[in-house]
This record gives structure tokens, sequence and C-alpha cells, in this order.
């Protein structure tokens, strides 16, 4: 990806057999219908698609529902973006295999992949034998829900009802992924220009001796996640001591600005990749109870868009 002009995105589609993966990808690639059943061993395709003026090159990946195949699948899942469970309204045990192998599946494969859930085959709520004894949509969600899907959509490759949407949807959640990282990235670079002066590298940074950490509160500046000495000028109260106790291991501001004696231990940052995010909105003090420190980090995870660099201590 290049500053998000471009994109690729990876898209796996998994299910019970017969549940209609094949139609799926077959209707939204050339818009039409295979109303023959030939079970899939391993296929995929690609196309082009743009979402918000960015070109994407779409890979999708059709795997076999018969477990008899099932030593292949992982070669499908291997650098994907996005998982589409797909399960038949039509078929309570294609939706019972969701909760039951299909997420467990591709967590052991994709431990942080997003995935949705996909009911296929929706016309035959209408019509055909199966008329009336459907899964409903209430149900399906609910499934979603418990699987952490982070979608639930519903389409029919016979009517195309739904079809566009669920690809859509697959694209959309990979592309706000990267752009939220992005945009993350830009922050990083950005604002640690205005606020960390003096501040050593951000690759590599040294911190003040634990114990003076122990002694000493800083405070997180609200620019850039920095911690800093600028009291109340900035940033929230900040107990490095807290700090690092909660995250033993991974820290998820990098000092910079670090007064006291020569360096004791240094600190590697991994860029990009942090877990913790904090907010500026709230102030913390060395008093507070850790679990409430913990929850209050918890609860803030997803609001802050500022700069996160993680660092690990060794
Ligand atoms: N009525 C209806 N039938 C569908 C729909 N989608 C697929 N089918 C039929 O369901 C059967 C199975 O479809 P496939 O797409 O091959 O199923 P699959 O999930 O790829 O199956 P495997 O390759 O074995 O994993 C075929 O006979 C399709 O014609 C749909 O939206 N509505």
């Amino acid at each position: 990806m290049n500053g998000l002009t471009e994109l690729s995105v990876k898209c796996v589609l998994v299910g019970d057999c017969a549940v209609g993966k094949t139609a799926l990808l077959v209707r939204f690639t050339s818009e039409t219908f295979p109303d023959s059943y030939k079970p899939t061993v391993f296929e995929n395709t690609g196309v082009e698609v743009y979402m918000d003026g960015v070109q994407i090159s779409l890979g999708l990946w059709d795997t076999a529902g018969n477990d008899n195949f099932k030593q292949i699948r992982p070669r499908s899942y291997q650098q994907a973006d996005v998982v589409l469970m797909c399960y038949s309204v039509a078929n309570p045990n294609s939706l019972a295999s969701i909760q039951r192998k299909w997420i467990a599946e591709v967590r052991e494969n994709l431990p942080r992949v997003p995935v949705l859930v996909v009911a296929t085959q929706t016309d035959l709520r209408e019509v055909g034998v199966h008329r009336g004894s459907c899964i409903s949509p209430a149900e399906g969600k609910r499934v979603a829900h418990e699987v952490h899907a982070k979608g639930y959509l519903e389409c029919s490759s016979l009517s195309n009802r739904g079809v566009q949407q669920v690809f859509e949807y697959a694209v959309r959640t990979v592309f706000n992924k990267h752009k939220k990282r992005e945009r993350r990235r830009m922050f990083s670079m950005n604002q640690c220009k205005i606020c960390c002066s003096n501040s050593v590298s951000h690759d590599e940074i040294y911190a003040a001796q634990i114990k003076y950490w122990l002694s000493s509160s800083y405070h997180v500046c609200s620019a850039c996640g920095h911690v800093h000495k600028w009291k109340k000028k900035l940033g929230i109260t900040f107990h490095l001591e807290t700090l690092c106790n909660v995250i033993s291991k991974y820290v998820c501001v990098s000092v910079c600005d670090v007064p006291g004696p020569v360096p004791q231990q240094q600190l590697h940052i991994e860029r990009d990749r942090c877990d913790l995010r904090l907010t500026t909105s709230q102030a913390f003090r060395a008093s507070d109870r850790m679990s409430d420190f913990r929850n209050v980090l918890r609860s803030h995870r997803v609001l802050s868009h500022r700069c996160r660099t993680k660092i690990q201590t060794e």
C-alpha cells in the first residue's frame, strides 16, 4: 500500500458444503449464476475495485466446505485480510458449523483478522420446500455477535440481492483498518516534530532508571501521546510506575525528554504495533488502583488516534 492510493485486499470465503460460496463469487465477478453444483477444492480469482478513489486489488479465495480438503484450506488463509463465514438460511447445520467449527479454524489461522458472517440463499425464504423454516436474520445476527464478527450480511446469488453489499462491506472493513493505521502513522510522524523537540530517536530511545520512574510523575502529551514532564501543559497526569506495572512488557507511549540519571535500561519501540491507546481526556494518578487503571486503558482502546508507539522492555 502506498499512502492509501492503492490497496490489495485478500478475502477468503469459508463455510459448509453447498452453502453457495462459489455461486456468490461467480455472481459478484461475472454477473451470472451457476445452477449446477460442483464442489470446490481450491479456487482464487481477483478483481479491481475502487473505494473512495483508492484502487483496490481484491483477491477472492474460494475454499472447500468439504473436510476431505481440509489440509488445503490453511493455504487460503495465509495473509488474508478479511474472512467471510457463509451459511445458508435454508440449512441450520451450516449456521451451527459457524459456531462449532469455522470460527475456531479461522481464529487458529488468523487470530486477529476481521470476519463477517454472510447468510446466503435468502431467496429460499420465499420459495421452495424450506420456505417458512428458514433461519431468520435475527438468529443469524445473534450468531455473528457471538463469534465477534465485524458484521452480518445477507444475500442471494440467485436473485442477486445483497451480493454487491457483501463485498463492499468486506472491502470497507479492511479499507477503514488501513486508513486508521495510516492516519496513526501520519500523526506519529508529524506531531513528534512539534512536541518532542528534545526527544531522542523514535526507533531507539533511552529511559531513565526504573527507580527514577518510580519516584517521578510524568505527563502524557495530549498531542503526541509521549510522556513529558510538562506539568498540566498538554497532558494528563500519569505515573510511570503504574504504567510500567500495568503494561509490564508493552508500553503504549514512548518515553522521551527523560531527565535524571544516566539511562540504565534500553527500550525498543515497535512502531505502529500498539495494543493500548490512551486518550487525554482523563487524569490518572499514581494512587489509582491498578485494576481501575487497567479498565480505563481498556475502555479507551478505540478512542484515540494519537501517535501510538509500543515499547518493549528488554
Ligand atoms: N436458491 C439458491 N441456490 C443457490 C444460491 N447460491 C448457490 N445456490 C446453489 O447451491 C448449490 C451449491 O452452491 P455452491 O456455490 O457450489 O456452494 P459452495 O459453498 O461453493 O460448495 P462447496 O464448494 O462444496 O464448498 C448449487 O447448486 C447452487 O446453484 C442462492 O443464492 N439461491
